[in-house]
């Protein structure tokens, strides 16, 4: 039997995981592997492969020509991200802190506590801070595409979910890669939303989307201000659902604030399905709070 690993058969690979959203990273400094979206989605099996929800290829900028690096070539290391299906994504919000995390820990990079490291992304340059055990990363501009029509009216995108009733407002949101945002009136439809298959878009968005069910769960206040709540679900393109996405939490909380409108909170903690994570808005741009865990070196056969 022909092995469906040809580039990868015999490698040491390394698991990790951001608030449960899990990665495969692959070695790769000098840019010398050619790894074929089948190989991508064959490792990413949960059954016949090492099961993952997107392979991350560690690479150094220099390796790689200019129209993949995104304006990324001041930044030594690269995120090379693809979803589990083989398809690639602009950005992966919790895999580029396990990206960090994977460089400190296996002696690519020393970042002091306080320090940080600017990772090359297919959606540009992201700065990523150290503080103890958690990462923080500078996601760069939001967009809401449908503008401020959107916002007023409150959705841009009409969006059939699997086991919910009735068609339901969303609000395209990207980081840049494409989310839209629903709404949903609390915990128990949230929990009956059937994510097992896709949800139907009017739009059909041109480049695909994940898609954020969320329930807002209202503000606190504590020292450093007034912090907004809310919990999630995730769709991920490319991928299915998945238990958390930071990318999609910068999307989520960006919509909710939205809605919100003048006053709402800029900081917000959002609950998934893996852990939590901290999302802080400033103006046109947003930062993504949460952990990094490596769990495992494999070798594949
Ligand atoms: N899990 C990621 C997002 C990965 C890319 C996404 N599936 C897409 O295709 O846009 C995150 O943590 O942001």
């Amino acid at each position: 039997m022909t092995s469906p690993f040809p580039v990868l058969r015999g490698r040491t690979l390394t698991t990790g995981h951001g608030t449960e959203n899990d990665f495969v990273l692959v070695p790769d400094p000098d840019g010398e592997l050619e790894i074929g979206a089948d190989e991508v989605a064959a490792v990413c099996d949960r059954h016949a492969g090492v099961g993952a929800d997107g392979l991350i290829r560690v690479v150094r900028s220099r390796a790689l020509p200019e129209q993949v690096l995104a304006g990324s070539g001041e930044a030594e290391w690269f995120m090379d991200y693809r979803n589990a299906d083989g398809s690639v994504a602009e950005m992966c919000g919790n895999g580029v802190r396990v990206f960090v995390h994977y460089l400190r820990e296996s002696g690519l990079v020393t970042i002091a506590d306080g320090g940080s490291i600017v990772v090359g992304t297919r959606g540009g340059p992201r700065r990523v801070s150290v503080v103890g055990e958690l990462y923080t990363v500078e996601m760069g501009r939001w967009q809401m595409p449908g503008g401020l029509a959107a916002v007023q009216a409150g959705y841009d995108v009409v969006v059939q979910v699997g086991g919910l009733e009735g068609p339901r407002a969303g609000l395209g949101v990207t980081l840049p890669n494409p989310h839209t945002v629903v709404a949903l009136p609390d915990e128990q439809t949230l929990a009956a939303a059937d994510l097992t298959r896709p949800a139907a878009y009017d739009p059909e968005p041109p480049e695909g989307t994940n898609l954020e069910l969320v329930v807002p769960l209202g503000e606190e206040s504590d020292a450093a201000g007034v912090v907004g709540a809310l919990r999630m679900r995730v769709l991920e393109r490319g991928v299915g659902e998945t238990r958390s996405c930071g990318t999609g939490t910068c999307a989520a909380a960006l919509a909710v604030r939205a809605w919100g409108g003048p006053g709402a909170p800029d900081t917000w903690r959002v609950l998934v399905p893996g852990g939590e994570v901290l999302v802080r808005v400033q103006g046109e741009r947003v930062t993504l709070t949460g952990p990094a865990v490596l769990t495992a070196d494999v070798v594949l056969r």
